[in-house]
């Protein structure tokens, strides 16, 4: 399967997530090209699979990310296989925030569509975003709560949708 994995990035989780997914369909048999949306929009043609990540802020996906959908939708709905994921701080949210930032045709059509989960780093943050990740942290520990993080399950179980199978390597 010829695999493209087109994501956007602002402090590097969906990047590091859009590299355990690639990693894990290589071991499958895929062939992964991954583009960064950042750099531009990549050519469409030729792939069997097209899978598309953002990360969310403020209940939303970067505004390149969802241009790329409305400019592709005629060539991700004519791809044989499509899916999309997030990487957010609120799992339980998933589903609405998909709705509301992906076109519902393209969520239809798709073979899967999820959450790989996000993680919030002060340090990595700049201005407001560094203010509103201050917030989130003083937020966690003031409830017991438990910082976010990437679930990797979820993107086994992606790659494991995607695929129609387990891991090769683990047959
Ligand atoms: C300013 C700010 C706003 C955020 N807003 C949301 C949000 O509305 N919903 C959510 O689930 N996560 C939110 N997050 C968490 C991010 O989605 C999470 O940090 C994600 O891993 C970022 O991915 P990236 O490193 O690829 O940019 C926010 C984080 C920051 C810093």
């Amino acid at each position: 399967m010829k695999c493209l994995i087109c994501y956007q990035s602002k402090t590097g989780t969906t990047a590091k997530c859009a590299e355990i997914l690639k990693k894990k369909l290589e071991k499958r048999g895929a062939q992964i090209t991954a583009a960064n949306l950042a750099a531009g929009r990549p050519q469409l043609a030729g792939y069997d699979c097209i899978i598309t990540g953002a990360p969310v802020r403020m209940g939303k996906i970067p505004k390149e990310t969802k241009a790329f959908l409305e400019a592709g939708r005629n060539e991700l709905l004519n791809c044989k296989k499509t899916a999309f994921f997030i990487c957010s701080a609120f799992p339980a949210q998933t589903q609405q925030v998909l709705l509301e930032n992906f076109p519902r045709e393209l969520l239809e059509a798709s073979v899967c569509a999820a959450g790989f989960g996000g993680e919030v780093d002060i340090h990595k943050q700049k201005g407001f975003d560094r203010f509103m990740a201050r917030m989130m942290t003083n937020l966690v520990k003031h409830y017991k709560a438990v910082m976010p993080s990437v679930r990797e399950e979820n993107i086994e179980a992606f790659a494991n949708t995607l695929c129609g199978g387990v891991d090769k390597e683990k047959n």
